[in-house]
This record gives structure tokens, sequence and C-alpha cells, in this order.
């Protein structure tokens, strides 16, 4: 079986022809737990929407190792609470994969949705109706649902997001137990604290990989300053720039180095 969960090659992704994030070349390792950090803006839920396939690159490729199947869940904000579901309904979606949207759910199933729920300490919620949750609630019941996905990749998108210390410690041990059975997973995290603490690698991104690694190296003062400039001299409305960088030849990437070339930015 390869090593290789995910594989960029020269991605870049964007809106109306105007990239989000450029030129990302490396890999993702089968079995690592990855931070996503960079500052508003910088590319990181664009990035999770192109391995999940809901963007299609403008550029380059993003290339999933054969077999393997993402569960991901995108920021609460792009969520439709109002939408008239109970927590049972909006947890038992996780186990689609395998029963079909119009499946019947099994009585096995039930109980599977209800031992999700009681890992996520939400035992007995099954009936509440998802607008009436708070938002650590909510964020609780999502990973429920990825849970039963039982899939081989989870992308999770700003989880710990308004939710209190005690919500975040729980969902930090779920993703810790997700990494011991070898699922390979990336958290968009803004709380570079907290991804010191419990991420082993980390990728930084400002619209393109400013470094990418282990989390030490990859957190040290210099980099974070160059993300920092790298932001704020990006241009929003630039154009697609490839025909350019590739005058400036190849930017392939290595874990551990830092990588950057500033063709999309208007300084570095
Ligand atoms: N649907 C969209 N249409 C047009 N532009 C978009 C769309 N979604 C994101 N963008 C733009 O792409 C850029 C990257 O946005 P993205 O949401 O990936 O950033 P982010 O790093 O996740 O930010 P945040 O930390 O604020 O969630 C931003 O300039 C944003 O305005």
């Amino acid at each position: 079986m390869t090593k290789t969960c995910l594989t960029f090659r020269d991605l870049t992704l964007g809106y109306n022809s105007h990239p989000a994030i450029h030129h990302l070349d490396g890999t993702i390792r089968r079995g690592s737990l990855t931070a996503v950090v960079g500052a508003n803006g910088s590319g990181k839920s664009t990035l999770m929407k192109g391995i999940v396939g809901v963007l299609k690159p403008m550029a380059g490729t993003v290339v999933r190792a054969p077999g393997v199947r993402a569960a991901y869940l995108p920021q609460q904000s792009e969520l439709d609470r109002s939408f008239p579901a109970r927590v049972v309904d909006l947890v038992s979606l996780g186990l689609w994969p395998r029963r079909g949207l119009l499946g019947r759910y099994t009585r096995e199933d039930r109980d599977a949705v209800s031992q999700a729920l009681m890992a996520v300490g939400l035992g007995g919620f099954e009936k509440r109706p998802i607008d009436t949750l708070s938002g650590g609630q909510l964020q609780r019941t999502l990973f429920a649902r990825v849970l039963l996905q039982d899939a081989d990749l989870i992308l999770l998108d700003e989880p710990f997001n308004a939710v209190d210390t005690k919500t975040v410690g729980d969902l930090i041990a779920l993703i810790k137990r997700w990494h011991g059975e070898e699922r390979t997973i990336l958290v968009v995290v803004h709380d570079l604290e907290l991804v010191r603490q419990n991420f082993p690698e980390t990728l930084l991104l400002a619209r393109q990989p400013i470094a990418w690694g282990e989390t030490k190296e990859t957190l040290r003062p210099e980099n974070l300053l160059r993300a920092r400039r790298f932001h704020e001299a990006w241009e929003e409305n630039a154009p697609w720039c490839e025909p350019d960088d590739h005058k400036h030849g190849g930017h392939a990437h290595d874990h551990g180095h830092d990588h950057h070339h500033g063709s999309g930015p208007r300084a570095a």
C-alpha cells in the first residue's frame, strides 16, 4: 500500500479566474495529522474544498491515493441550521456511503448513531432539532457524523471555532483517536498554541505554501513573519499567474523545507 494519501502538483485553486491559493506541490502521508494555518483569506478553506473535490483546480492536480474515502466537515458558517432536521438525521448522513441516501436504517445503524453520539458526549440527543443546539453541541454532532463515516481521510475546517475549552479538549481527543487509527487528518486551526501542543505537522499558507513540515519548524517566527508579509502583499484581484510563473522555472516542494516564490503577491 502506498504511503502517500494526497499528492498536490502545482495546484492552483480559485474563484472566477482569480487564484485563492497557488503553486502547491507536495504530499500528505497516510496516517499523518496536519494543521493548516494562515491568516484570514489565506486559502485554507479553499484548499479543503479542492481536496474534497467541491472546487475544481484552475491548474495542477490534487490526487488521492486509490480507494481513499474522505470525510469533510465544512466551517459551521456554511451550514444551514434552519433546515428542519433532528440530531439523528444529521448524524445518520454519516452512514450514507454504506447505506445509500435512500437506504433504510437498520437497528444496527440506529445503535451506531447512538454510540457515536455517546462518544461525543451527546448521548440521548437523537431527537433534538438541530436549530436548538449550542455551537459546541452542533460541532460535537458533526464530529459524530464524521465518526460514522469511517473515512480514511478526514478534513476539518475550523472545528474549534466558537467552542468552549472543554469541547475543544474532547474534540482534540477524538482527533487523536482517529490519528491512532492511522487515518489521515487535516485540520484548519487558528490557535497556534493548540497547533503546537497537538499537531505533529503543519502547513503554513499565505495563498501559497510558506512552510510545511514539522510543526516546531514551520511555526518559527521568521516563517510567521514571512507569511504575514506575503499575505499583506497579495493583490486580491491578481490574475492567474501561471504563464509568468513558468518563466521562473519549477517550484517543487519538499516537506520540512521552507518554500515560496513571489510570482503571485506584488512583493515578497
Ligand atoms: N465562493 C467564493 N467566491 C469568490 N471568492 C472566494 C470564495 N470563497 C473564498 N473566496 C476568496 O478566496 C480567498 C481565500 O478564501 P478562504 O476562504 O480559502 O480563506 P481562509 O484561509 O479559509 O480564511 P478564513 O480564515 O477567514 O476562513 C479569499 O480572498 C476569499 O475572499
